[in-house]
């Protein structure tokens, strides 16, 4: 692909957040969608977008609701919200992408996608990923290093142990060029789990950013106290 086309010549370009809001939160175990649980007094899909909402530099949140969804008429955001969730998180954002060019966004225009269901990001780790990936001909992603000893299994038992020197886990936010985002969602298709997968299937290589520990995914039943517990602290 024609990289140079979408790399940073244009110093103009304004800078994104699009919010995947449409799971179910399957491995949650909550009655209704995770994002809207309550987590230090506020549903959680509140604190991702005041994080996103406090860097000055993003121009525009758009949220991707599942179609019916009526969170956000009961609770009113200054965000962008549209009901095209899809049936896949891959979906969604594709979907969100073609939302926010109707917005106004363009092609060399960067976008930030954000997990609605990571509600413990931080302004200043969003603010080091734009510093980071701003200047870079791909863009990249949060990740963090491996803590622990890697293993393989098969069977339930341990098959090998992995080399996690040059292992990382990805987080978000994701932060692509518009319409090189858009082009490898198309290749990639539906099943990609992140943005960078589907950058990476254009045979891009994109730019691994420091997250945080705290940079988690809500994604099961004990994380709504881990979060709860960190988001208590950080107001102390
Ligand atoms: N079809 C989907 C699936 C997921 N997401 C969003 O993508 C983010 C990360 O996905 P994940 O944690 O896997 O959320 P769920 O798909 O809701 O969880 P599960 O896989 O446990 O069902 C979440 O903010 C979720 O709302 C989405 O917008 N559209
Ligand atoms: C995008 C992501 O948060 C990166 O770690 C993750 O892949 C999304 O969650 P899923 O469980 O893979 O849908």
């Amino acid at each position: 692909m024609d990289i140079m086309a979408t790399s940073d010549s244009k110093p103009n370009s304004r800078f994104y957040a699009l919010v995947p809001c449409a799971g179910t939160g399957s491995r949650a175990g909550t009655p209704g969608p995770k994002q809207y649980e309550r987590i230090a007094g506020q549903p959680m899909v509140w604190h991702t977008l005041a994080a996103l909402q406090a860097v000055k530099r993003i121009s525009r949140t758009l949220v991707v609701v599942a179609p019916g969804d009526g969170f956000f008429e009961r609770n009113p955001t200054s965000a962008l919200v549209v009901p095209c969730g899809g049936a896949t998180r891959a979906s969604s954002v594709s979907n969100g992408l073609y939302e926010l060019t109707r917005a106004g966004a363009t092609d060399t225009d960067w976008v930030l996608v954000h997990d609605a269901a990571r509600c413990l990001i931080t302004p200043a780790l969003i603010d080091s990923l734009i510093d980071a990936c701003a200047g870079d001909e791909v863009g990249g992603l949060l990740a963090q290093k491996l803590p622990d000893t890697l293993k393989r299994e098969a069977g339930g038992r341990v098959a090998e142990t992995l080399d996690r020197e040059d292992k990382w886990l990805a987080q978000t936010p994701q932060m692509f060029r518009i319409g090189l985002l858009m082009q490898a969602l198309e290749k990639a298709g539906g099943q990609v789990t992140d943005e960078a997968t589907a950058v990476e299937s254009l045979g891009l290589q994109p730019l691994l950013v420091q997250g945080g520990t705290q940079n988690f995914k809500v994604t099961y039943p004990d994380d709504f106290a881990l979060a709860e517990a960190v988001l208590k602290a950080r107001t102390r």
